[in-house]
């Protein structure tokens, strides 16, 4: 699904009203958070969105009725609520998500939008840019027999999306175990633990605290557990919430209101006018306002605001949002381009520095090593020019100057140049303009942060190289 489509989408899902009329001026409105689910291929993420739906009342009977009429005819009978999400004749008749998704509903005390990433393998730079707009991610782990252990292991995705997740910034990560009706596990607790006990681990090495992630047990199919806490008749030994409730007890991120606009782009089109879908990631929007869209730095004109097919008077941080724009042909727009206060723009480069962990790679790497890095929505060819520094990721210490190669499983830093200029700052100025995912041959190979922009170097007075807080990089760092 082309990401101009996903206005369409939201319509189609016959979405309640988001309390964002006209009046809803900030501090008082409802405040937005932005979810994606994640996890292997087949985990049941397309399902527990849609039946996420339908229990908050934004999937009405009668087109329940109508998808499980359509899935049944395909003899896709289970596959009814994932139909909420997958929309195109492809997905549908695949059975698999290839593009992400989007509809949003209500809990108590919040508005949430959903992103439904793609599992499958082909489709991890779809799910990057689902993730890059996300608050809060929604790890979707099947119970079955054999399906916990085939996304674990290596090649599979669960531990790819973790850490992708982690590197687009994500903080709030919600383990969700699905399947748990499943004959195979019967909301065993035994299995339950297995899965907790292999993952945890897992997460804490990738930087997730403790603190910092949920563990729910769920059905998405049946929908145990999804808005009412399971019964103890079902499962006695959870004394947790509901996920709805989990989701409802979650702290909205800070939001930098005070900052200067930076909207991030997704996609663009065309609507009754230039349209510009993405993510505002600081200042506030609003009808009327002049940007500066960077890197050409043509400036643009804010004509109106629309978030879940309502126009809105402005957009704050976290919020995705579509705006109809004067001054800028659709050409002119493409995904990673950054909107700015025409004042106080982002600064385009092509070279910056970068403390990247590489995951996974088949050799060595070595300068003039070329690949694609994913920064924000932007997919980019990418050399490293030089190797600077190898470095030890617990203490953050230099243990090597301008080593000749590293190794899988090493940290360091590097000089990287981009084919095309791309706005990004450094991590510890503006974390969400300072991350990059580094992907080779469609596997996800390492992930990193800008420490700097050489050219900026004058502005900081120093020549020698500057590190990520190493306090926050348990937290925030690759
Ligand atoms: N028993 C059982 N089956 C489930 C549950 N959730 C999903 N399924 C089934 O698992 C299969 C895959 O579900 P999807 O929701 O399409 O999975 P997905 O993770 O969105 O898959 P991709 O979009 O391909 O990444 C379907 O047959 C679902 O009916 C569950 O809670 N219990």
């Amino acid at each position: 699904m082309a990401a101009s489509q996903v206005a369409e989408r939201v319509q189609e899902l016959h979405l309640d009203d988001n309390g964002r009329g006209p009046g809803s001026e900030s501090p008082e409105r409802v405040r937005n958070l932005n979810i994606v689910f994640i996890g292997h291929v087949d985990a049941g993420k397309s399902t527990l969105c849609g039946h996420l739906l339908y229990l908050t009342g934004n999937l009405d009977e009668r087109t329940l009725e109508k998808y499980e009429k359509e899935a049944k005819s395909k003899g896709r009978e289970s596959w009814k609520f994932a139909w909420a999400l997958d929309l195109t004749e492809q997905e549908r008749s695949k059975g698999k998500t290839t593009d992400y998704g989007v509809a949003s509903f209500r809990t108590a005390t919040k508005h949430i939008t959903i992103i439904d990433a793609p599992g499958h393998k082909a489709y991890v730079p779809a799910m990057i840019s689902g993730t890059g707009q996300a608050d809060v991610a929604i790890l979707v782990i099947s119970a079955r027999k054999g399906e916990f252990e085939a996304g674990f292991e290596r090649g599979g995705q669960t531990r790819e999306h973790a850490m992708l997740a982690k590197t687009a910034g994500v903080r709030q990560l919600i383990v969700v175990i699905n399947k748990m009706d499943e004959p195979t596990v019967q909301w065993s607790e035994e299995r339950f633990r297995e899965i907790c006990d292999k993952l945890a681990p897992f997460l804490k090495q990738i930087g997730y605290r403790p603190q910092e992630v949920s563990w729910v047990p769920v059905s998405g199919f049946t929908g145990e557990n999804l808005r009412e806490p399971v019964h103890p008749s079902t499962c006695a030994w959870y004394k947790g919430g509901s996920l709805l409730q989990v989701l409802d007890a979650l702290k909205l991120p800070p939001r930098p209101l005070d900052m200067p606009v930076r909207m991030t782009v997704v996609d663009r089109f065309r609507d009754m006018g230039v349209c510009i879908l993405g993510r505002v990631e600081a200042g506030t929007i609003r009808s009327g306002d002049r940007l500066l869209l960077m890197p050409p730095r043509l400036v643009v004109h804010v004509t109106s605001i629309t978030m879940d097919a309502e126009e809105v008077p402005l957009a704050e941080p976290g919020d995705n949002v579509k705006l109809l724009v004067k001054g800028v042909e659709e050409d002119d727009i493409h995904s990673g381009q950054v909107l700015c206060a025409e004042n106080d723009p982002v600064e385009a480069t092509t070279t910056f520095d970068g403390q990247v962990m590489l995951v996974e790679h088949k050799s060595i790497l070595t300068a003039g090593y070329r690949c694609i890095a994913h920064i924000q929505a932007a997919a980019v060819e990418v050399v490293f020019e030089r190797l600077l520094a190898e470095v030890d990721r617990r203490t953050n210490q230099i243990v090597k100057k301008h080593p000749k190669f590293v190794r899988p499983g090493s940290t360091f830093i590097a000089r990287l140049s981009v084919a095309q200029p791309v706005c990004v700052t450094a991590f510890k100025e503006f974390a969400p303009l300072g991350r990059f995912m580094l992907r080779d041959e469609g596997t996800t190979i390492g992930a990193g942060v800008v420490l700097r922009i050489p050219s900026q170097r004058a502005k900081s007075e120093t020549n020698a190289v500057v590190y990520p807080d190493t306090n926050k990089t348990g937290a925030d760092g690759p």
